[in-house]
């Protein structure tokens, strides 16, 4: 069957814009925390992902299958794949210049995924609704024309400061020097 859902948006979208200060296209997206396990390069465990500034509301990114990734024998975890389309579309988000967190998830796996091989990801912001921003994510494997799987996401706008409030003491620290 393959990659399914669509979602459903509400009638009340708004305009949107790009921000004026994100990368642009072809550009690498910034790392939002060193220590995000999606994309920071101090996390101890992370998928390190590498994303890139489309035209409007895209982004791209690539990730190679590594043997830590594994679920069933031989394939990725369908939770790292969950991961890896939260961080993309996340990013994706950034270019509208709203602090967001996921409030909703939703998650096609289409085809096995073998380790060894290297998914490559598109994102596209498809609109915005009061504090709500509507994602969608695919991600293709060499030899396949359709997605081997496909997400969409709910975000919700936050006041980053406030959100994080009371939990920034319990914060993992990068390593110094
Ligand atoms: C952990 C990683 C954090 C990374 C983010 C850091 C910085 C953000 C900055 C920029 C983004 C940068 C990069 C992003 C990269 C990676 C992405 C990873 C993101 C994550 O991995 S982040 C972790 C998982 N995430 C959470 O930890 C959220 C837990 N959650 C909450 O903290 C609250 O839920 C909150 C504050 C979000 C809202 O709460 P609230 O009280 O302020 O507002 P309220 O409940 O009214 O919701 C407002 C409107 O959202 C609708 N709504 C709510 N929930 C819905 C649902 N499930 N489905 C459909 N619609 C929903 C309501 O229906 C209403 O809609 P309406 O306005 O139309 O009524």
């Amino acid at each position: 069957m393959g990659v399914k859902h669509e979602l459903e948006l509400p009638a009340n979208l708004e305009p949107m814009t790009r921000h004026p200060k994100v990368p642009g296209p072809g550009e690498p997206m910034r790392v939002h925390h060193s220590m995000c396990f999606g994309c920071g390069l101090d996390a101890p465990v992370g998928l390190r992902l590498n994303v890139t500034a489309g035209e409007d509301f895209c982004v791209t990114a690539t990730m190679p299958v590594v043997d830590w990734m594994q679920g069933g024998p031989g394939v990725i975890h369908g939770g790292i794949l969950s991961a890896a389309f939260d961080e993309v579309m996340g990013n994706a988000s950034i270019l509208i210049g709203v602090p967001v967190v996921t409030v909703n998830l939703e998650i096609d796996y289409a085809k096995p995924i073998p380790l060894g091989s290297t998914l490559r990801f598109t994102a596209e912001v498809l609109g915005k609704s009061g504090r709500k921003v509507y994602v969608r994510s695919q991600a293709y494997l060499d030899g396949f024309e359709a997605p081997v799987a496909a997400a969409y996401g709910i975000f919700v706008e936050i006041n980053l400061r406030k959100h994080f409030e009371g939990y920034k003491e319990g914060a993992v620290k990068a390593p110094q020097g």
